[in-house]
């Protein structure tokens, strides 16, 4: 693991948000077209997260002929954006807004087209405005051998991070949301 990732003296641990959904609650999609957990993907990776005891989630998702890098296997950036995907959902049970500043990724065995990821992350480390986690993904099961996993360090944002950097006609369809919930966790905005 890098310095980078590496929580600095100082550091606490994560507390986990009161209002945080409860252990086994399915976390759901955040933003309809995001390609990691969206249903209006249809290459996406589909990833579906629940919450688990303390400032942890898992999550699964299968490996399709669509994520594919050499044949039959599972591309390494699809498996990166899995890990990515389940530390980012982390920020629902802080209730923060936070992106991926750096991702360390081992790429341990090669996943076949077919095969259910099992994934689970949590956050580790609290410093200010960053925010240390780690993930790992198994196949056969929850205790299966470990195909990937991840180092992550995630930056604490304002909602404006989104408004200011990304295109106004996905900004404006996702704050017209009539559904709150869905609205706010499109930004993962503490609703
Ligand atoms: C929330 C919505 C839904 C999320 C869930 C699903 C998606 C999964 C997560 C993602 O994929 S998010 C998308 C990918 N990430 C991005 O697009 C982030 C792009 N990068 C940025 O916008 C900025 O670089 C960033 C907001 C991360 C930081 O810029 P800032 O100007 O706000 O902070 P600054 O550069 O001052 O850094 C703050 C601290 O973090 C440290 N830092 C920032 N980037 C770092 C980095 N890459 N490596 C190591 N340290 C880093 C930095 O050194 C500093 O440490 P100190 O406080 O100790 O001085």
């Amino acid at each position: 693991m890098t310095t980078a990732l590496t929580p600095p003296a100082g550091a606490r641990p994560p507390v986990r948000h009161p209002d945080a959904p409860a252990p086994g609650e399915p976390l759901g999609s955040h933003y309809e077209h995001c390609f990691g957990c969206g249903g209006g993907q249809p290459h996406g990776l589909h990833l579906e997260a629940r919450a688990e005891e303390g400032v942890a989630v898992t999550a699964e998702f299968t490996v399709t002929a669509d994520h594919q890098g050499a044949p039959g296997l599972a591309h390494g950036g699809v498996l990166a954006t899995a890990l990515d995907e389940t530390l980012g959902s982390l920020g629902w049970l802080l209730r923060v807004i936070a992106v991926t500043g750096r991702l360390e990724t081992d790429f341990v065995r090669p996943v076949p087209v077919g095969t259910a990821l099992h994934l689970s992350a949590e956050v580790t480390a609290v410093h200010g405005r960053k925010i240390y986690a780690t993930a790992t993904g198994r196949t056969g099961g929850p205790d299966g051998p470990v195909a990937v996993r991840a180092d992550a360090l995630f930056i604490e944002v304002k909602v404006d991070h989104f408004i200011d950097n990304g295109r106004p006609k996905e900004i404006q369809a996702a704050m017209a949301d009539p559904d709150t919930q869905r609205r706010a966790r499109a930004f993962e905005v503490n609703p």
